[in-house]
């Protein structure tokens, strides 16, 4: 390809660059962009320049990393990942030395002009300006995304472009990423003068330095970690305001060879930095072990434990999030970011419980042309489709042998329902994950969202993320992803297929949609015939009949209901959390090993169960009583499910996730244990985990709910003990934490409200839907009627947890118990 220079202006200085697009092609055409950089507060200075910096490194060169620099640089690694860590400081364009820093303080009223000789500025209105009253549209002649940036004060442009000459096309690319990367901290700063004048300038004395460190922060509370990563929650100790901080090993990304990654991570996070829906990134940083990303802080989380939590969500609520996602994707593919790994664990949910979309480390930035030939590539692919399916299929054939060699406890995961309850630590799962990663390369993204396109190493298109939509609409209804299975090959086999099933109480109009939204062929998509990022048929669906695009993102969100009723209301511990006043700031080892022992539950009720209580309960049997017992139980065919434990209670019992249930044997044992096995494949299926926190409440004679931190397990017994296994499992409870971990929510249905409901239940149905249709219709007078108790999503109660308030490990994501695990199956 033919690289022409482009003049780049720095602080006044005219100097000839090579600028590379973000996805990698170069500017062609001689043009200028004049790029100067605010002097602001320290993190604002950063970016600005090292987006620049990155953009224009054409070829890393040691001469952006002074001798000093790489010389402690290297004392962290050894000596033969030196050059690996200079190219990552290059590669990821973080600032190295203060020189670095201080050569691009300048600052960045952007300015454009088009290559073609005219500017023109047009400003995006809020979220929509495609469909909103105050759309400015673009003016006349070539568009200019800086000259955009300038004329507007908004944080984001007008993204599509209109001139058609190749030229303007390219550096629209270009330039639009500069312009994001400038703009966005430019509106950054300005918002702070604004409203905090004294607070700026303050800030400007006590720290006059440019650059950002651990130092500047005080890492209150450990959020959660990635393959290579963990997220902490901070507060800046000069503005006060709390960040996450998402902290990269560099050995890990360098062992892992994930440079490309974590650059690809940061370039779109800068382009989709302060659009409404996505988190910003405001500085980013390191030091000699780490690289640290400072974005705004998704205080309510990701939305997967929700939905865990309540096992699907009623229509309206899905409506809501749906809604937003398609906004959001409109924003992406406006920019042309495909994100490529949309999942409900990477969209994240703000104070006010809007949406937050994350984790870029997939994305792809498409050029115009990429998106051209994608979409002549579409048609190709179209006739040959069935061929590359049989050799997709036989190629997965042999890959699934390696895999299940290589991978036995992938094997124990059975279902998609089950895969979630066995397992462990999310730190295990990344670490699957990775080497998933590291084995299968042919595609990006995380096995259950991955559109066929994907997989086939067909072309990428924005059409990805629309297969996506339908994945995460599907699963906020029916409480599952629409594709699972015991292993990626399984799953693979069912997207190739499209093999969807819609289980009986799935909304039709939903059901319509994502139909529409789940086809093979990217083009035959919803939407793929609209203009990228401008999605008017999907907005035109019935199943968004009401939803007002313009003021969605302002407006409250629906309270997240479950699909059955009778969740307890708590706070949410983990959006209840502040960062404690008292603490130094940095995070050298003995902060993390405070943070991590927090987040390990050390010294925490969650970890050491109080005392056994001396109050006498039928369950507290003696030695010998328990060793009669065993005998008694070795003719169980049970037994050998409870591993040497004495069953204390037994039977079949349908357990729901969203609109699914399946019949399991549940045992309750001294350990204590709540085990539920597979009747007909007699295979243990998982545990409920026990813990101070956990509560039995029963609804009607029928269902009773177990709630833990993070779901509730909904419950049915067809043969009308729902009361029993309730007061078993509280007496338990107590038994093993005390009376003082007794609290009145272990009963909060009356049996006297709820027993029409139970009769309504036709005795020993196995229907559960129609079980639980007649519940919660029959449940509105109870005190945990449907309508009285959801999982609030107001700002005090955005609840997803049940149960007494516990410390923070419990609500950390090391505890919490995915739908899916939602492996990411392919490298960068
Ligand atoms: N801005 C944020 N606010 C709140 N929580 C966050 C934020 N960013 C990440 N998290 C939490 O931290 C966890 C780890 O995030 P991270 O981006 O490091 O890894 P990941 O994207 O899940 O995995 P990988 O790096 O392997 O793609 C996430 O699961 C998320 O719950």
């Amino acid at each position: 390809m033919e690289n022409n220079p482009v003049l780049v202006q720095i602080n006044g200085a005219q100097q000839q660059q090579q600028l590379q697009s973000p996805s990698g092609a170069s500017i062609a055409g001689a043009s200028v962009v004049s790029v100067s950089v605010a002097a602001a507060s320290s993190s604002n200075i950063i970016e600005p320049q090292l987006s620049i910096a990155a953009t224009t490194t054409t070829a890393p060169t040691a001469a952006t990393m002074p001798a000093m620099a790489k010389e402690k640089a290297s004392a962290a690694v050894s000596l033969g990942e030196s050059n690996y860590l200079t190219e990552l400081a290059v590669v990821v364009g973080m600032a190295t030395t203060a020189a670095a820093a201080q050569r691009l303080q300048q600052a960045p009223p952007a300015v454009h002009v088009c290559g073609c000789g005219s500017a023109s500025a047009a400003a995006e209105n809020n979220n929509n300006s495609r469909y909103g009253s105050g759309n400015k549209c673009l003016t006349n002649g070539h568009t200019s995304p800086l000259a955009a940036a300038v004329a507007s004060n908004s944080s984001s442009v007008a993204t599509t472009p209109q001139c058609s000459k190749l030229c303007c096309r390219q550096q629209y690319q270009i330039l639009e990423h500069v312009q994001f990367s400038c703009n966005m901290q430019l509106q950054t700063h300005q918002l702070q003068q604004q409203q905090q004048p004294h607070q700026h300038q303050q800030q400007q004395q006590q720290n006059p330095a440019a650059r950002r460190s651990p130092n500047d922060f005080i890492f209150g509370r450990y959020i959660g970690e990635g393959s290579f990563s963990m997220v902490y929650l901070a507060v800046d100790i000069h503005s006060r305001r709390e960040y996450a901080i998402k902290v990269c090993e560099k050995r890990l990304i360098l062992r892992e060879r994930k440079q490309e990654y974590i650059k690809r991570e940061r370039e779109v996070m800068h382009m989709m930095s302060n659009v409404p829906g996505f988190v910003t990134l405001s500085c980013t940083f390191q030091d000699q072990r780490s690289l640290y990303f400072v974005m705004t802080y998704a205080r309510k989380g990701d939305l997967l434990p929700y939905i865990n939590r309540v096992g699907s969500f009623d229509v309206a609520c899905t409506r809501h999030y749906a809604a937003e996602l398609l906004l959001a994707c409109e924003h992406m593919h406006r920019r042309n970011v495909v994100h490529r790994d949309l999942k409900p664990e990477n969209i994240l949910l703000d104070e006010d419980m809007h949406t937050l979309i994350a984790d870029f480390g997939s994305a792809k930035v498409m050029t115009p042309r990429e998106r051209d030939e994608a979409a002549e590539h579409c048609s190709e692919q179209r006739r040959q489709h069935s061929d590359e399916d049989d050799e997709d299929l036989d190629r997965a054939d042999n890959e699934e042998d390696e895999y299940y060699d290589r991978d036995s406890e992938e094997l124990d995961e059975n279902d998609g329902e089950e895969q979630q309850d066995e397992l462990d630590s999310p730190r295990h799962r990344q670490r699957r994950s990775a080497r998933h990663r590291g084995r299968r390369s042919s595609f990006v993204g995380t096995a259950q969202y991955v559109s066929p396109e994907v997989l086939k190493n067909g072309p990428i298109t924005p059409a990805a993320d629309l297969w996506a939509l339908g994945c995460i609409i599907y699963q906020m209804i029916s409480g599952l992803p629409p594709f699972r299975g015991s292993n990626d090959y399984i799953i693979f086999k069912e997207i190739l297929d499209c093999a969807v099933d819609f289980p009986q109480g799935f909304d039709k109009d939903a059901e319509d949609l994502v139909r529409k939204l789940l086809k093979i062929d990217p083009r035959d998509r919803l939407g793929a015939q609209d203009e990228f990022g401008y999605y008017e048929s999907i907005r035109a669906h019935p199943f968004f009949a009401g939803v007002n695009w313009q003021t969605l993102r302002q407006e409250t969100p629906p309270p997240i209901y479950p699909y059955l009723p009778g969740v307890s209301q708590d706070e949410d511990i983990r959006s209840s959390y502040s960062v404690p006043g008292d603490l130094e700031p940095g995070l050298d080892e003995r902060q993390i090993s405070r943070l991590l022992s927090a987040e390990l539950g050390v010294g925490s009720s969650v970890a050491m169960p109080a005392k056994r209580s001396t109050a006498k309960n039928s369950f507290d049997l003696s030695d010998a009583e328990k060793l009669q017992r065993l005998e008694q139980q070795k003719t169980d065919k049970w037994h050998h499910f409870a591993d040497g434990e004495v069953i204390l209670k037994k039977g079949f019992v349908n357990k729901r996730k969203g609109l699914f249930a399946r019949k399991r044997m549940l045992l309750l044992t001294t350990g204590p244990r709540l085990i539920y096995i597979d009747p007909v494949a007699m295979i243990k299926k998982g545990e409920i985990p026990w813990s101070p926190e956990l509560r039995a409440e029963y609804k009607n004679f029928k269902i009773f709910f177990v709630h833990t931190p993070n779901r509730t397990y909904y419950l049915d017994d067809p043969e009308g003990y729902a009361i029993h296994w309730s007061e078993a499992i509280e007496n338990m409870r107590k038994l093993t934490y005390g009376e003082g971990a007794s609290t009145s929510t272990s009963t909060s249905a009356s049996v006297s409200s709820s027993a029409a409901s139970a009769a309504s239940c036709s005795s020993g149905s196995t229907n559960s839907l129609s079980v639980a249709n007649s519940s919660a219709a029959a449940s509105s007078s109870s005190p945990t009627a449907r309508r009285s108790s959801p999982v609030s999503t107001s700002k005090s109660s955005a609840s997803v947890a049940a149960g007494s308030r516990t410390t923070g490990s419990s609500s950390s994501s090391s505890s919490r118990t995915g739908t899916s695990p939602s492996k990411k199956t392919a490298s960068k």
